[in-house]
C-alpha cells in the first residue's frame, strides 16, 4: 500500500441486523493520516460501519478494505485499534495492570505499556484501580490498550460521549498529536461541533451517506454557517428512497427486531 492510497475503502456495503436493512450500499475512503469524523444521529449505522470495519459485523454485501486487505483479516488486528462504547478494561485492576493484560495478549512488551501510558497522559495514575478513575481517565485507558501494537488506524466509537467541555477538548487533542505522528483515526460521534476538530467528514443518516467532505467543502456547498445546519439542508434536499417512507410510518414502528 502506497502513502496516499485511502487507510479504508468501502463499496457499496450492505448490513442488514435483525432482518432490516441498517446499512444501504455504503460508499466511501478514509484518507492515511487524517481525523475523518463519522457524524449521525443516534441509529443511523456508525457503530455498525465499525463493526463492518474491524470485520466483527456480518455484511450482506460489497466490500470492505482496510489498509490494502479484506477487513477482519488476521493481519490487521494489530494494525488496528477498536475502542468501543462500553469500557473494554476492566474496574478492578490498575491502568498497568490491564495494559499489561492486553500486551500479553497482542504479544507486546512493557515497554509499549510505558509508551502508550506515556501517550494518554495516564503515567500518574498507572497504579490506580481503573474503577476508581473518572470517567475522561477511564476512555483514555481503553484508548491506550488500542494503542498497544502501535496501530496505524483507530477507529473509535463515540469516545467523548459523556465528557465534560474540558475533557473532549484534551481527548481531541491528544487525537490530533496521534494523527501527526502518523496515525490515521475514525471517530464517531453525534455532536456535531465536533466537526470542527476533524480534516473531513462522513455524514451517516439512516444508513445512508449524506455527505464525505471537508468541515469547509460542506459549509460552501450547503451554504450552511455550521455542520449542524449542513446536515439538515442535506436531509432536506436527499429525496426519501422508495420503501425508506413506508419503514418509517408509525405502523412500522417499534416493530423491529434489535
Ligand atoms: N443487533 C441488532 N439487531 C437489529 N437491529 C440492530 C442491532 N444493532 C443495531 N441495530 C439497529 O441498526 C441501526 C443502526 O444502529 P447503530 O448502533 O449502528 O447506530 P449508531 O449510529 O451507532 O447509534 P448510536 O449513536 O445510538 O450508538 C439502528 O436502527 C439499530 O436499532
Amino acid at each position: 500500500m502506497g502513502n496516499t492510497d485511502p487507510v479504508i475503502s468501502v463499496r457499496s456495503l450492505r448490513v442488514d441486523r435483525g432482518g432490516t436493512t441498517v446499512l444501504h450500499g455504503l460508499d466511501l475512503t478514509v484518507p492515511d493520516r487524517q481525523i475523518v469524523g463519522l457524524l449521525g444521529p443516534s441509529g443511523s449505522g456508525k457503530t455498525t460501519l465499525m463493526r463492518a470495519l474491524v470485520g466483527v459485523q456480518q455484511i450482506t454485501g460489497g466490500e470492505v478494505e482496510v489498509l490494502g486487505r479484506a477487513a477482519g483479516d488476521p493481519v490487521l488486528r494489530r494494525q488496528v485499534g477498536y475502542v468501543t462504547q462500553s469500557p473494554s478494561v476492566y474496574a478492578d485492576l490498575s491502568v498497568t495492570e490491564n495494559l499489561r493484560y492486553f500486551a500479553t495478549i497482542l504479544g507486546v512488551g512493557p515497554r509499549d505499556v510505558a509508551r502508550v501510558t506515556d501517550a494518554v497522559d495516564l503515567a500518574r495514575h498507572a497504579r490506580r484501580r481503573v474503577g476508581t478513575l473518572s470517567g475522561g481517565e477511564r476512555s483514555r485507558v481503553s484508548l491506550a490498550a488500542a494503542l498497544l501494537g502501535d496501530p496505524q488506524l483507530l477507529v473509535l466509537d463515540e469516545p467523548t460521549v459523556g465528557l465534560d467541555p474540558v475533557l473532549r477538548r484534551d481527548l481531541w487533542d491528544l487525537f490530533a498529536r496521534l494523527r501527526d505522528a502518523g496515525t490515521s483515526l475514525l471517530v464517531s460521534s453525534h455532536v456535531m461541533d465536533e466537526a470542527t476538530r476533524c480534516d473531513r467528514l462522513l455524514l451517516l443518516r439512516d444508513g445512508r451517506l449524506l455527505a464525505d467532505d471537508t468541515l469547509p467543502g460542506l459549509l460552501e456547498r450547503t451554504g450552511a454557517h455550521d455542520v449542524e445546519h449542513a446536515f439538515l439542508r442535506l436531509v432536506e434536499e436527499t429525496p426519501v428512497p422508495d420503501g425508506a417512507a413506508a419503514a418509517r410510518s408509525p405502523r412500522h414502528l417499534g416493530g423491529e427486531a434489535s
